[in-house]
Formats: C-alpha cells, structure tokens, sequence
C-alpha cells in the first residue's frame, strides 16, 4: 500500500490527545496537568508530582499522608526478585536487571488483571514502590555489597541514598536528586512512553507495556543519553580538549550525547534548573575533579552551540548530577525509569480509557510482486 506522505520516525505527527503534560516548543516551556514543572519542582516532592499525574491533581494533606504510607509499605521486595537479581550475571546492564524485574514482577502478580484505573493504579504504586529497591540493590550487588532494606521512616528520595550507599547526604544533595526526579517524571508522547501506549493499545497488561518502555529508554537517543554523556566526558578527558574532540567527532557524523531534541530546537525546558542543580553540587563538592568536570561539560556546550546552535537536552546536566552524587554510570537511566514510571502508567492509563489500537501505514518500497520459484531439491 502506498500513501501520500512519508512522515519518518512520525515527526511532527499528532497521534492523539493527552490530558497528562504539555510540551510547549515556543516558549520551552512544559506543564504536568497545567502546573509548570519549574513550580512543582521548586515547590513539591516527587511523590506530590506522582499523585499529580496519576490522578490530574495535587493531592491534600490527608491524601498525601496516605499516598506516602502506601508507597514505603510496598517497598520490600519478595525472596523470588532478591533471588533472581542475585543469579544475573554481574556484567548484565542495570537496565537490562529492571527490565527482568519488571517482567518477574509482572509474572508473579497475583492481581486479577481487569485492567481498571484502580488495579492499574495499585500495580503503578507497587512499582514506583519497588524499583527503587531493585536499582539500589543491583548499584551495591556490582560492588560486591550486600542490599540495604528499605527504611520506611525515610521519604522517596532519602530511602533510595540510604539504599544505594547506607547513608542519607546533605538536604541540598537529595534535594537536588529529586529536582531531577520531577523533571524526568514525563514528556508526553516521547519514544518510551509511546511505546508503552502502543502495547496498552493491544490490551495488552500493564507490565508488558512497561517492560517494553524500559526497552525503549535504554537507547542511547532517548534515556541512554545521561549514561553516554558520561562516558563522553571521560573520553574528552580535559577541558583543553573539548572543541578538538567536538570537531573530530562533528566530522566523523557523530551525534553529541545530550544534544538536541526532536520537540526542542531552542533549549529543553527542564535544561536550566537542572544545570542549577548541578552547579549547586559542584560548588558543595568543592573538589578539583568535579570542578574540572564542570569545565569540561560547560566548555563543550559552549562549543555545541557555537559550532552547531545545537542545546542540550535534560540528559546533559543530569548525567553530571548523578555523577556527582556517586552513582555509577549505567545506573543513571535506570534512575530515570524510577522517575518515569509515574509518567508511563499516567498513559497508560489515559491510553486505555479512550483506547484505539495503534497500528500506522507503511509505503512499500520492496521488489513488485512476483512468482515464486520452483523449490530447490
Ligand atoms: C530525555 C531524552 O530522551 S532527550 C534526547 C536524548 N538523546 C540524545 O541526547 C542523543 C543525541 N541527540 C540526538 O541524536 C538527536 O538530537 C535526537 C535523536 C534527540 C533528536 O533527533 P531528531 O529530532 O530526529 O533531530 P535530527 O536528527 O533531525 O537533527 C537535526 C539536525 O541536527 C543534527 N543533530 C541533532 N542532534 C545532534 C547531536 N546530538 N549531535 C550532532 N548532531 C545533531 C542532526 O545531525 C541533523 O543534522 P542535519 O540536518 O545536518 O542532518
Ligand atoms: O520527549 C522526548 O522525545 C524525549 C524526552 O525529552 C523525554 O522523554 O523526557
């Protein structure tokens, strides 16, 4: 079949309507159910934002007290997940252990699976609930350490650095990590949430579209990108060497990890109060090696945009961030699934209530039909 016009890897395609958030390319700017995310993250906790997705507002005080009670009481995970995350090799990449948790876990639901907006909801908070625990788990098991349980006197944030490392930093360290939360929490009809509304659009359950949304984050385009910049700095080695290496890598048609955006072309929204954030860390820091780092990042972004008027994307400053609270590199996506979770199950949810199988054209471009020859003998 062949159809009039070509829109490849759907760019510029409007493929429904949403109620969740709002990406707005004129004026950078983005809102979660109308509030601007700069306010939520300056003003509320990831775990108001994740009310605030799921259920299109901003829970009250008796809400939000019962909310948090729900969350820190799903937390501890079975013996079969400790056990399954225990026999993974341990060169398995954290984002390829979320995904096999994700799917145990979906295996192992007792729930009946009716898929109403209250069972999906409970599967959701079990979720936000226990990723965390296997992230952690798996950052200290490619240690060589033992899991710390979750405490459930500690919030969202809190939990997961004590977790990670058995210890809870400076307010502004974890403040800064769940400014990072909020951000990464959802942006619409983004590759990994659209795939997750692709699965629900089969009807099919709600660990299955998350499983493969984690598939898609992986990717170094999309959620891949903080790990890579990672890597990218430590390629670049010095600040010195920023712009040589830029225009080597510009010339040999390589794409510069935590540049550019498909809906952004004049800067991500969530980019400044990040890169806030970030800078806040580096002056706490006060360590040669993270202000060299700093350099290196803010020479090479200098560089991006002179050589291509290319901006970076939230990817940028986050992966410096998470570097700079300790955490491995390849656990820095994984980190964004645990923040995106709220935004997946927000669509699918929204995707199974005005519910259309999601299923586009292609243009054939193959050999024109012909016959088959006689079989080979
Ligand atoms: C949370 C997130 O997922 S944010 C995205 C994270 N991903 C990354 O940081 C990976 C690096 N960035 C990219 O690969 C791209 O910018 C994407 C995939 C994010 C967006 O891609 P698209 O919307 O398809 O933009 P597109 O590829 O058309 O880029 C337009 C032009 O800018 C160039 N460009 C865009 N981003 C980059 C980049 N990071 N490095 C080098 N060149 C780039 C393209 O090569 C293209 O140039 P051309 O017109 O000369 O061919
Ligand atoms: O919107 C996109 O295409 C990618 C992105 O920034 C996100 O998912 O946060």
């Amino acid at each position: 079949m062949t159809t009039s016009a070509i829109h490849r890897g759907l760019a510029g395609v409007v493929v429904d309507t949403t109620e969740i958030s709002t990406v707005i390319e004129e004026t950078n700017s983005l809102t979660y159910r109308g509030y601007p995310v700069q306010d939520l993250a300056a003003r509320r906790s990831f775990e108001e934002v994740a009310y605030l997705l799921w259920h299109g507002e901003l829970p009250d005080a008796d809400r939000l007290r019962e909310f948090r009670a729900r969350e820190r009481a799903l937390r501890p995970l079975d013996r079969s997940l400790s056990e399954l995350l225990a026999r993974l090799p341990a060169t398995c990449h954290p984002m390829d252990v979320l995904r096999t948790a994700v799917s145990l876990l979906g295996a192992e639901d007792p729930a009946e699976d009716d898929g109403s907006p209250a069972a999906n909801r409970a599967k959701s908070l079990a979720l936000l609930a226990r990723l965390p625990v296997v992230v952690a788990a798996d950052h200290r098991r490619r240690r060589g350490l033992d899991p710390v349980r979750p405490d459930p006197e500690l919030g969202y944030a809190e939990n997961f650095f004590h977790m990670c490392f058995g210890t809870v930093p400076a307010p502004e360290v974890v403040r800064c990590f769940e400014v990072s939360l909020i951000l990464y929490a959802e942006h619409s009809f983004n590759a990994s949430t659209f795939t997750a509304r692709v699965v629900t659009s089969t009807l099919s359950d709600l660990y299955s579209a998350v499983t493969a949304a984690i598939g898609a984050l992986k990717g170094p385009l999309h959620g891949g990108a903080n790990e890579a910049v990672m890597h990218m700095l430590e390629e670049i080695g010095s600040p010195e060497r920023a712009e040589t290496w830029l225009d080597e890598a510009l010339a040999a048609k390589r794409k510069i990890m935590g540049f550019g955006h498909r809906v952004y072309k004049h800067g991500d929204s969530r980019v400044p109060l990040m890169q806030e954030a970030t800078d806040r860390l580096v002056a706490r820091a006060a360590d040669p090696e993270a202000t060299r780092l700093a350099t290196l990042h803010a020479a090479l972004r200098q560089a991006m945009l002179s050589r291509k008027g290319i901006h970076p994307n939230l990817d940028y400053p986050a992966g410096l961030a998470y570097h700079l609270m300790g955490f491995d590199t390849p656990a820095f996506t994984p980190l964004f699934v645990m923040s995106r979770i709220t935004g997946w199950t927000a669509h699918i949810t929204e995707q199974l209530a005005h519910n259309a199988l999601i299923r586009p054209l292609a243009s054939y471009a193959g050999p024109a039909q012909r016959p088959v020859p006689a079989a080979v003998r």
